[in-house]
């Protein structure tokens, strides 16, 4: 994809095609959400989620219960540590002295503490790989706001650099994960299936991810730029799951389709639909006997995942009759933490990687986003990795 980087007075090191040159960095920092530990943070975490966004409390009351059910515990922290130990062995297997520090958005470790530990160690230019593979406000953004607002709030704007890599919902390292889940998942839905003596019968392959207001998903990305299904977040989608679905073979000729979860919000806002719920709803009047429910707008099995598919949308299929399986998250696969690392040794002059794959026509991705980008009109905060960037961009 090309934008006009031209029409702005650039950041020294950045191509027209958003790319930016190679720098020396002295860590990455892994970027999260957060989650709650224990009953007593659950509502503390839903307050710093929420801040200042108009969630009903009724649907506050609703999530909060899903906390509850696991002990007000979200697995995402879990998770996170686990990748950081991943990335941390990727490194080191490939003799790459980089420190990987772990900050969360919404939740302990926070950013700014992170930031404040990277500077203390003496690290002066760190580079960002977060837990969004995807363009819209929640998934770069806001994080490219949470970074600024932690570099003004610990007084280390102009002292610590921060950048971040390219979103990665089309990087081999991400796709390759639900190829063999997908390809897993129809086996194990097939065999069920033949067990009940309908081995031939239809599965539909069904790709789930968050739902978003509309008026969001119209302003990810770069701006007077045309998208298929009418958004950058959309098209993202649609692409990958079209570049995972051409490597399954087993895949050809089964129906496929993009549905939507976790909807929030005031009900008079409209949101991506369908919900996963009400697009499974549907199925049986088509024929279809299984399905293989497919998390493709996430990177770990975190509450989004184990509530929304595995607690309601399994019992939605069970109570359908559908056969159905939820494939994995990327997770901790050896090829996502792979892609990750080579994601940030995209970006390192030492260890660099000029090779930049992308398996849609969309990628590869911005290292740098334009003005606007993901833009929502929730006011303006000050944003690093932007082409318009006034802080993260080091020594002033
Ligand atoms: C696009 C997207 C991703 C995917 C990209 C990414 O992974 O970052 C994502 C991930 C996640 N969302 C999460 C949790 C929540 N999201 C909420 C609310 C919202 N999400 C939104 C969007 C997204 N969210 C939006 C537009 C809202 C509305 C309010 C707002 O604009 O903030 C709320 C508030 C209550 C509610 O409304 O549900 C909670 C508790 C967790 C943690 C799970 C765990 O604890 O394991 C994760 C990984
Ligand atoms: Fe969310």
């Amino acid at each position: 994809m090309s934008t006009d980087a031209s029409a702005f007075d650039p950041l020294a090191g950045v191509d027209a095609n958003g790319r930016m040159e190679p720098k020396p960095y002295d860590a990455v920092v892994l970027a999260s959400f957060g989650g709650p530990e224990g009953q007593e943070d659950v509502i503390p975490f839903l307050r710093n989620v929420t801040r200042g966004r108009g969630i009903p409390d009724e649907r506050l009351e609703e999530v909060s219960h899903h906390y509850r059910a696991f002990g007000g515990i979200s697995p995402i922290n879990a998770q996170n540590r686990a990748l950081k130990q991943a990335l941390e062995a990727e490194l080191a297997r490939r003799g790459i002295e980089l420190p990987v520090l772990w900050g969360n958005r919404n939740w302990a470790p926070f950013i700014a503490d992170t930031f404040r530990e990277a500077y203390d160690a003496g690290h002066r230019r760190v580079l960002a790989v977060s837990t969004s593979a995807y363009s819209c406000y929640s998934s770069c953004r806001q994080y490219r706001e949470d970074f600024g607002m932690a570099l003004l709030e610990t007084g280390l704007d102009g002292k610590l650099e921060v950048d971040k890599v390219r979103q990665y919902f089309d990087h081999p390292g991400f796709v390759e994960p639900f190829v063999e889940g997908v390809a897993a998942g129809l086996a194990t839905v097939r065999a069920e299936l033949a067990a009940k003596g309908e081995p031939d019968a239809p599965v539909h392959i069904m790709f789930a991810t968050h739902s978003i207001p509309i008026g969001d998903a119209e302003a990810a990305g770069p701006r007077g730029v045309e998208f298929d299904g009418g958004s950058a977040y959309v098209a993202q989608h649609l692409a990958t799951a079209q570049a995972v679905l051409d490597r399954v073979p087993e895949a050809a000729g089964a129906d496929w389709s993009l549905v939507y979860q976790s909807r929030s919000g005031a009900p008079h806002i409209p949101w991506l639909e369908p919900d996963i719920n009400d697009a499974l709803q549907e199925l049986p009047a088509k024929g279809t006997k299984g399905v293989v429910i497919v998390p493709l707008g996430f990177v770990s099995d975190h509450m989004e995942v184990v509530w929304d598919l595995d607690t309601e949308a399994l019992q939605t299929c069970a109570e359908l009759g559908l056969a159905a399986t939820r494939v994995p998250t990327p997770g901790v696969h050896r090829r996502f933490v792979e892609g990750l690392v080579d994601l940030v040794c995209e970006r390192t002059v030492e260890n660099n990687i000029a090779d930049r794959p992308a398996l849609t026509k969309l990628g590869p991705w911005m290292d740098v986003c334009m003005p606007n980008c993901c833009a929502n009109r929730r006011g303006e905060k000050p944003t690093v990795a932007g082409i318009d960037s006034t802080v993260g961009t080091g020594a002033k």
